[in-house]
């Protein structure tokens, strides 16, 4: 099976409601999709999402780091030659994650199409049925107390509740959660950089002496403060998790020996695709660290092979911020991972397993 072109298009998905967290509002998907189509008629199916403020990719950025460094590279390769094609993707430029992640999203498809296994399979295979939290926006307390008991209504046992707006209002948010669930699902808090170092502590101990239990903080503090998340790291009771901290494997060996944080979220908008992933599960599970498996704002097309992943790498993923498609008013692919509430299931179809995507405009070549 030989690559004969790669296709881009553009995705817009309205979402349920906004989504808010300390860095963004948004209120649809709208991503990049690559479509790797082969000699033989198969078509490899990747997503890449635009998130400035996290990656700094931007659609003009991923079209013209597919279309111009990484198609070129790919044009007649084997499709079976999945390593040799991983690397001429990452090697194609310099970072550009997300671009990189949806090329190699569409390879990891199509190879589990030349095998006719589900790519998890092929990964090393696992339980296919995982679940996933739920983020609850950061808003009004009343709107996240309303939000967090609708969630778990609907069957949802974690919930990732957005901060980093304000500390003082930050710490009564949570508590207001944490009354209001009565212990019905685990808390998680993301404050997306909007803390220092020393109000991170200041709030996590204001909330462990109040007696809010909760199951880890992600990403209290800035990217680049990786001191400031040690500083947290080292001072609370609550397990910190890295998010915009790490993207690739070098950074997550550097933090694990720092100690600088106790969990690592794995996105692949972050690593470029799923190899790089791989390996920081693989590193992650040799120093005996949790990790996560998250998403930016994006569809059931790359959400699908993230899903993949968790089940093959489920030693070392045991956490699943996996609710991009629940996010959505409708799902646009056809068939694919079947994402139904907190439940998400893997079926028998070759590769990604995803058909016709409702609403895609192809961009012109
Ligand atoms: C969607 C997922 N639950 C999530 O919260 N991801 C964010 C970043 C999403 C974005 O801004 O696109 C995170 O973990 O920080
Ligand atoms: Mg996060």
């Amino acid at each position: 099976m030989k690559i004969t072109g790669l296709r881009i298009g553009k995705l817009s998905v309205p979402l349920k409601t906004p989504f808010k967290t300390a860095l963004r509002t948004v209120e649809a998907v709208e991503d990049i999709v690559v479509l790797v189509d082969t000699d033989t008629g198969h078509v490899g199916h990747g997503e890449a999402a635009a998130t400035a403020v996290i990656t700094g990719d931007t659609h003009g950025s991923i079209i013209a780091a597919i279309r111009d460094c990484i198609a070129p590279h790919l044009l007649g390769a084997d499709v079976a030659d999945l390593n040799r094609n991983t690397r001429l993707v990452q090697t194609a430029l310099e970072r550009n994650f997300s671009a990189k992640a949806a090329v190699e999203i569409a390879l990891y498809d199509l190879f589990g199409q030349l095998y006719g296994a589900p790519l998890y399979q092929l990964l090393g295979g696992g339980d296919p049925v995982i679940t996933t939290d739920i983020t609850i926006s950061v808003d009004y307390i009343d709107k996240m107390v309303a939000d967090s008991l609708a969630a778990v209504d609907r069957g949802f046992e974690s919930l990732k509740i957005k901060v980093g707006k304000d500390i003082g209002l930050d710490i009564e948010r949570v508590k207001a959660i944490h009354a209001a669930v009565e212990g019905r699902a685990l808390l998680r808090l993301d404050a997306n950089q909007g803390w220092t170092a020393k109000q991170a502590v200041y709030a996590m101990q204001a909330l462990e002496n109040a007696g809010v239990q909760l199951e880890l903080l992600e990403q209290p503090v800035k990217a680049q403060d990786i001191r400031g998340l040690k500083y947290v790291t080292d001072r609370v009771h609550t397990p910190v998790m890295a998010d915009e901290s790490v993207f690739g494997p070098t950074e997550v060996v550097d933090l694990i020996k720092m100690h600088a944080a106790d969990i690592i979220n794995i996105k692949l908008m972050k690593t470029g695709g799923i190899s790089n992933a791989i390996r920081i599960a693989d590193i992650a599970s040799m120093y005996g660290v949790e990790c996560m498996i998250g998403c930016m704002i994006e569809t059931s097309i790359s959400v699908a092979a993230a899903v993949h992943l968790a089940v093959a790498k489920s030693d070392a993923i045991t956490k699943v911020d996996l609710d991009g498609p629940s996010l959505c008013a409708y799902d646009p692919v056809e068939g694919g991972v079947d994402f139904n509430e907190s439940e998400i299931s893997i079926g028998d179809a070759p590769g990604l397993g995803i058909g016709d995507i409702r609403g895609l405009e192809m961009l012109s070549a």
